[in-house]
């Protein structure tokens, strides 16, 4: 299994890597995982500047909790080697590869991070990666490329340039996303890492974000990716667990405890079974309960 970290990835914003304000302050609105961005959001003449940008906001600037990705530009470009060498030289967290579409990228992409850990002494494997699909190869072969390396903490669908190569664009039902988003996130599953739906580009659109994250929620994604800081509240509240399903976590994870110590492994609480898999939900229901701040010190639910 690949870096199954556990950490929560419930959004991951987009920052455009030319902007210096947007840089600077990207640490203030709470994701999860903030999303330098030297690709699509920067245009050829600024690809420079925007690196060096990014470069030294990773140095210097204090992003708290927050896992620290950059999307690089792509293998075919003449930004990709030295995007990598920055970042790596930086101390990224994690590298988000666009538009992958086979395994042998990432693979090629795993080789040249490895020589720029070594270059810069930075620990072997300490640098993460990240596939985007965004378009139908990517999505066929996402179950590869989710697998190629151990460096790999999930993979990511993109639907702007997805539904143009598929000659459609992203509606409000997302029936065009259907096939991609479950090939995305089996892929993910079964490689034992994240999987990020879309970004959701119309900010206007408040209904139409909830009513999409609450789908992709339903579905088993890990989160979004996001463009504004606007969208973290509403993602983290879909994300949230009710008082109820805190409650019952807690009940499920008490019983487990008391049934271990009597030796058993499966116990049943109010005539349902509890076994592992009802554990393992419960702990992730406790987990978001925390991050939602819904948890005193004791771990009780607190009423916002
Ligand atoms: C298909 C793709 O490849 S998507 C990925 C590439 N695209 C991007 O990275 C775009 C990222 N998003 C943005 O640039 C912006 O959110 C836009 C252009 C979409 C909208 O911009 P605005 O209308 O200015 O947004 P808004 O009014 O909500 O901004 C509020 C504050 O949040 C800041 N902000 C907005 N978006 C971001 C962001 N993505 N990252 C960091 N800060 C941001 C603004 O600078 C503003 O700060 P201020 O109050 O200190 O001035
Ligand atoms: O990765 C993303 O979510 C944004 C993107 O590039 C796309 O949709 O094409
Ligand atoms: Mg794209």
């Amino acid at each position: 299994m690949a870096n199954n970290d556990e950490r929560l990835r419930r959004t991951m914003m987009f920052v455009p890597g030319n902007n210096p304000a947007m840089v600077k302050d990207a640490g203030i609105y709470g994701a999860d995982s903030i999303m330098f961005d030297l690709e699509d959001a920067v245009s050829m003449a600024e690809k420079d500047a925007a690196r060096d940008l990014v470069y030294e906001a990773l140095q210097s600037q204090d992003y708290g909790d927050a896992e620290l990705v950059v999307r690089i530009n792509g293998a075919d470009t003449p930004y990709y080697a030295n995007d990598v060498k920055a970042m790596v030289k930086a101390g990224v967290d994690v590298i988000r590869l666009p538009k992958t579409e086979s395994a042998g990228m990432i693979h090629d992409l795993e080789k040249d991070v490895l020589a720029a850990e070594k270059q810069f002494g930075r620990e072997e494997g300490s640098t993460h990666l990240m596939a985007a699909i965004e378009s139908a190869k990517g999505v066929l072969n996402a179950p590869e490329i989710a697998a190629a390396s151990d460096r790999m903490i999930g993979i990511a669908l993109s639907a702007e340039d997805y539904t143009t190569d598929m000659k459609t664009h992203h509606y409000p039902d997302g029936a065009e996303l259907s096939f991609a988003r479950n090939m995305v996130l089996h892929a993910a599953r079964a490689a034992g890492i994240a999987a990020f739906d879309t970004v959701f580009t119309n900010m206007d659109d408040t209904e139409g974000f909830y009513r999409e994250t609450r789908y992709i929620h339903q579905l088993g994604f890990d989160g979004k990716s996001l463009v504004n800081p606007r969208q973290i509240a509403m993602v983290n509240k879909v994300y949230e667990p009710t008082q109820k399903e805190i409650e019952n976590a807690k009940n499920v994870i008490n019983a487990i405890e008391e049934a271990k110590m009597k030796g058993s492994g499966v116990i049943s609480m109010n005539g349902q079974m509890v076994d592992r898999p009802v554990v393992m939900r419960a702990q992730r229901v406790m987990k978001l309960a925390k991050a939602s701040n819904l948890l005193d010190e004791e771990g009780n639910y607190i009423e916002k």
